[in-house]
């Protein structure tokens, strides 16, 4: 469509020139972010579609986006979130999007130590080519798996503090927060 070339249908396209739109509306673009398997698919995917992608893990290649529409403070936002691919050889790919994007969600594996320690390298990207104003969320997916827990909250809490950026824990598998998540950002 005209307003987010090449969307996947669920897009309503562009108002026609001078008809005012009919409620307040807003147009933001969000970006996932983070390591290879820390869930960013899976989180999309029950923020759009409620349900969870278990089973094999297939990576993200390149980068793919969907839309949806929230409510907040009785203003429609249209959020197109763009899903990124964590793996390296990908990163020059999304690279390209960051200076577009308004919001981002940075995201870590609780059961991943690995992924948590490449929050600062991936801050420091973030920090080169993302707009200055750029509104930046950290979450800790993957809490429902509380055995394989290695990354404490309070690490992610810490962390999040020391580089003035909200927090919190979430869960594609159970649903936890992730509306929440969308929702605060978009706010
Ligand atoms: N237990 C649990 N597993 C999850 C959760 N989110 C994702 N997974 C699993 O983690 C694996 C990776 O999930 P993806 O969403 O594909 O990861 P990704 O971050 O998009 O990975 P790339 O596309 O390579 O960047 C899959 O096997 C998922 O089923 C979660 O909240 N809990």
């Amino acid at each position: 469509c005209g307003v987010f070339g090449g969307c996947a249908g669920d897009c309503e396209g562009p108002a026609a020139i001078g008809s005012p739109p009919a409620s307040p509306r807003q147009h933001l673009l969000v970006m996932l972010v983070g390591d290879s398997g820390v869930g960013k698919t899976c989180l999309l995917v029950r923020f759009k579609d409620g349900a969870f992608l278990a089973g094999s893990f297939i990576s993200t290649v390149g980068i793919d986006f969907r839309n949806k529409v929230l409510t907040v403070d009785g203003v429609k936002v249209k959020l197109q979130i763009w899903d990124t691919a964590g793996q390296e050889r990908f990163r020059s790919v999304t690279h390209a999007y960051y200076r577009d994007a308004h919001a981002l969600l940075l995201l870590y594996d609780v059961t991943n130590k690995a992924s948590f320690d490449n929050i600062q390298a991936w801050l420091t990207e973030i920090h080169e080519y993302a707009q200055q104003d750029v509104v930046l969320m950290l979450l800790g997916n993957k809490v429902d798996s509380a055995q394989d827990r290695v990354v404490k909250r309070e690490d992610g809490e810490k962390l999040a503090k020391e580089y003035g950026v909200p927090f919190m824990e979430t869960s594609a598998k159970s649903g936890l927060n992730v509306e929440l998540a969308f929702t605060a950002i978009a706010k």
